[in-house]
């Protein structure tokens, strides 16, 4: 027997739930918050997540080529945008660069990408892959981790700067940018998962992409963490 599907507040609310598998929760993570990570430690999480950083704009500029639709195509392209800059602003990726200067790492080893780890290598490109291939709407649901970056990015700009004062304050910038443009993205990434995934068959799979896109963030905290042990 086929099952009713769930009303869209329900299958919003079973989207959000997913919340508790995010990254927020990785024990990195929950060192990062309390200030227990070393230098060594944060600036080996700013290097390897640059990796996920420059790869977004390809991730999205794959889901608009596989995208039919020009409505979607005329939003979704402010998320290049957003990232790789345009005209005089410089864009997520150079302020993430400006964050890696602000935890004392050379422009030159961040852009060369001598630091990321394989692994992280590894699940980004899985996410890019997941987006060049699967349906167009199916990539847009997978982007919807966005939903819980806010909270984690508002965490970062509260406790830096008393837990790791030795951070450049011109270094958080991207932290203050990503909260109001994540909160754009996820408006239109839920407008039109909602409408796509009606069945609840298809609903299931919308949770199970959502789950592919926390393990890619998880496994990304889980290699980092794995390099950069704790020294005491
Ligand atoms: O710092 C974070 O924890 C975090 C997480 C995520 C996310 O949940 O995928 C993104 C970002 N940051 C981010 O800054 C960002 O621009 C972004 C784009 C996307 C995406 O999937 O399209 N996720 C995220």
């Amino acid at each position: 027997m086929t099952e009713a599907p769930w009303s869209k507040a329900e299958f919003e609310a079973r989207l959000r739930a997913k919340g508790d598998r995010y990254h927020i929760h990785h024990p990195f993570n929950i060192k990062m918050r309390t200030g227990q990570l070393s230098k060594t430690q944060l600036q080996g999480w700013v290097a390897n997540r640059f990796y996920y950083q420059i790869m977004i704009p390809q991730k999205d500029a794959a889901i608009m080529a596989n995208c039919n639709d020009r409505e979607t195509r005329r939003r979704w392209v402010q998320r290049i945008l957003d990232h790789d800059g345009f005209g005089d602003n410089q864009g997520g990726i150079e302020a993430w660069s400006r964050l890696g200067e602000a935890v004392g790492i050379e422009r030159d080893t961040l852009w060369n990408l001598s630091k990321v780890l394989p692994p992280v290598k590894f699940a980004v490109d899985a996410y890019v892959n997941f987006a060049r291939r699967a349906p167009w709407q199916e990539a847009v649901c997978s982007s919807l981790t966005e939903m819980f970056a806010p909270e984690i990015h508002k965490e970062r700009l509260s406790n830096w700067p008393t837990d790791y004062p030795w951070v450049g304050a011109e270094g958080l910038g991207y932290f203050r940018s990503r909260i109001s443009l994540a909160e754009r993205d996820v408006e239109h990434g839920l407008e039109l998962t909602l409408s796509y995934f009606q069945t609840r068959q298809q609903q299931e799979r919308a949770l199970e992409i959502l789950q592919f896109k926390l393990d890619v963030l998880w496994a990304m905290s889980d290699a980092i963490a794995a390099a950069y042990p704790d020294e005491n």
